[in-house]
Order: structure tokens, then sequence, then C-alpha cells
């Protein structure tokens, strides 16, 4: 069995008008946890009380099954790399990177030297080790930070926005970087970011966070396709979102969209939320783009509900261009640019859309 490295147990903390509200959950060794949730939501206060910079009104914190709720943070041996890095001023770059490891007594280390010359060539920061920080860029002590974090070999890193000033070619690297460290370190990640693409690329688990309340947590595909609440779906840009209403009828459910007919179905019963059954209820219908299939007038999609539409406008991407089609509701589907250019459509044109049915996600409201 894994061992569990950090349990919050009904975590409390008020800031000024703020609240974290009760968050309880846990992080096993080798676990890569993604912290998502809006501007305000909590995020950086939840990491400040478990690095021991907060401290919280009430519930406990236990890291390696001891608790540490009342430890100053230098008891609690974690990393920490923050979104504004916090690097000391009047010491330079090398001294930044080494600080932690002295104060636990490894910057001598001849492992420790060779570790941090090893991160700085990955980092490419190997030229600033003589500069202060005053003298470096936004991504630059961004770097220095999770260097520094990194070199206190923690068993536990605390990760908020870590890479969020980054171009994206230097951010594509340090997340490759920080994968190669999760796995062959098997260390435990709590990341926080705005960036669900980087979410699903990083995470073993995540969480989502909204107004000091834990919203939803899970394995990120699971948490992406099925979100749990309307805000959640919203916040992680849930593609057609379609307001209706489920029916039940011949052991089936079927979908009916707010704006007229038709229904959609027959649907597996147990797609359904509990509190949608058996009744006329509200819900929302959520289908990922990239699970709404295009297909030309008269095609039979096998094991799929389909229904027509008309093509509205296109969007193209780098890699796949977004379909905008109308029919009983305004749809968005994701397609390949191979996919696209096969089908030789254009705007204006009819088309059928479809979709299996495990592929609709129902979310009561
Ligand atoms: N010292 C403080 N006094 C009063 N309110 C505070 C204090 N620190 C933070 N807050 C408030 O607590 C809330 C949560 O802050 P936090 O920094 O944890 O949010 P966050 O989810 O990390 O946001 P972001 O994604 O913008 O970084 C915010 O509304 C913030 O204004």
């Amino acid at each position: 069995m894994k061992e569990r490295l950090l349990e919050v147990k009904n975590l409390e903390l008020r800031v000024g008008k703020f609240s974290l509200s009760n968050l309880s959950f846990s992080l096993n060794a080798g676990e890569y946890v993604m912290i998502l949730g809006p501007t305000g939501a909590g995020k950086t206060i939840l990491l400040e009380c478990i690095a021991g910079l907060q401290t919280p009104h009430r519930g406990e914190i236990f890291l390696h099954g001891r608790k540490v709720t009342d430890f100053p943070p230098e008891q609690r041996h974690l990393g920490f790399a923050y979104q504004d890095s916090l690097l000391y001023p009047f010491l330079t770059v090398r001294e930044n990177i080494l600080f932690g490891a002295r104060a636990r007594g490894l910057a001598t280390e001849a492992g420790v030297i060779k570790r941090m010359n090893e991160l700085i060539e990955i980092m490419g920061i190997s030229h600033l080790l003589e500069r202060y920080p005053a003298n470096l860029s936004g991504g630059e002590k961004q770097r220095v930070s999770l260097a520094r974090a990194i070199l206190t070999q923690p068993s536990l890193l605390l990760l908020d926005e870590p890479l969020s000033a980054l171009d994206p070619g230097t951010r594509r690297s340090m997340q490759n970087l920080l994968r190669e460290i999760h796995t062959t370190e098997n260390l435990g990640i709590l990341h926080v970011t705005h960036d669900f693409s980087e979410a699903l690329q990083l995470g073993t688990q995540m969480m989502v966070l909204n107004n000091g309340c834990l919203e939803q947590s899970g394995l990120p595909l699971e948490v992406f396709f099925k979100p749990s609440s309307l805000e959640v779906a919203k916040f992680l840009q849930g593609e057609n979102l379609i307001p209706g209403y489920l029916i039940f009828a011949n052991h089936a459910a079927w979908f009916k969209p707010e704006l007229g007919k038709p229904l959609i179905g027959p649907l597996p019963k147990n797609l359904a939320p509990d509190s949608a059954c058996n009744t006329e209820n509200p819900v929302v219908l959520m289908i990922r783009s990239s699970n709404l299939s295009l297909h030309q007038p008269g095609e039979t999609p096998g094991e799929c509900i389909s229904w027509p539409a008309q093509i509205q406008y296109l969007s193209f991407n780098r890699t796949h261009v977004d379909v905008h089609c109308r029919g009983y509701g305004l749809w968005e589907t994701s397609l390949s640019l191979s996919q696209w250019h096969k089908l030789a459509l254009s705007e204006g044109d009819p088309v059928l859309l479809a979709v299996k049915p495990e592929h609709c996600h129902f979310i009561a409201v």
C-alpha cells in the first residue's frame, strides 16, 4: 500500500471576509494532485496552511501520519515554489537555490551539488548563478524558485502556479521536468494551476476549489468529462451545456432540450443523476465537443444518437477546427483538420450531429 504523505481533515480558516470551509482530502506518495479553481477560490491559502504559513482555526493536518497543524514551516520539510517566486533579494541565485538544502544540512553533499548542476542545466538558468533576483525576469525567478524547492529533496512539493510566467516552450520543458521528477523520485506533488491542459497532462488526481469549498475531486479525465456541478462544468469550459429535462419511459431516459424538441435518447438509465430519477426534472446535458461527431446528412453513425443541424460558423486552430452548428440548440464539435477536410463541408451546409449515449453527461440543477 502506498504511504499516505498528507492528510487534511476538516480544515477551516478565515482571512478577512474569506473562509476555507471544512476541507478534507489526502495525498499518497507518488500522487500528483492538481488544484484548480477560479481566482480567489482559496488555492494559495490552502497551500499556505499546509506549509505552515497560515494557522487554521479548525481542523488538522498530518504529514507522514504525524500531526503538524501547529508546527512552524521549517519543521514540516516541504518544498514550496511560489507563483511570484519569493526569492531572498540579498542572496545570489546560487545561494537562493541552495538555501533550503542548506537549512536541512544538505548543501555541501556532493550529490546535492551534482543535482543542482543538473537542474540549472535543464532549466536553462546556469548562466544566472551569480546574479541577484532584482536582475532576473519573472520566468527566470520562477525557475530559480522551482530549483530551490526541488533541491531540498522534500517528499511533498507544493507548487503555486510555478510556471505561469514562462513562455510556451520553456513551460513545456518545465512540465516535462516536473513529470520526470514525479515519476523518478516518487514525490507527492500538490500543484495549483489555472491551466487545465496542464492539469490533464500532469495530474494523477484533480481537485476543484470554489469559494473556499472543495467542489469536486477525482481522476483528471473524469472531472473534465463528468463535472459534478454546473459551476465546475463552466469553470472547466464545458462545451455543449444544454438545459432541458430528463424523462423516463420504457426503462430508458430521454433528454428533452428546454428549447423545443426532439427527445434525445434512449439513454441508459444509470446516466441520470440520482436527483433526476422518475420525474421530469431539470438537468443540464453536457457533451464535450470532442465527443460530438459530425456527419453528412443521410449517414447512419453506428451506436449513436443523432439529429439534424446546420453549420453556423467555423473557428480554426493549429491542430483542429471547432464547428459551431444549430439544430435544436447551439452545438460545438471539435474535429482534427484532416477529419474536417475529408468531410468537404462548409458554413451553411446541413449536417448530422451524433453522440454515443455514454458520452452524454447530465448535471442536476
Ligand atoms: N491576508 C488576507 N486578508 C484578507 N483577505 C485575504 C488575505 N489573503 C487572501 N485573502 C482573500 O482570500 C481569498 C482567497 O485567496 P487566495 O490567494 O487563496 O485565492 P486563489 O484561489 O489562490 O486565487 P488566484 O487564483 O487569484 O491566485 C481572496 O478573496 C483573497 O482576496
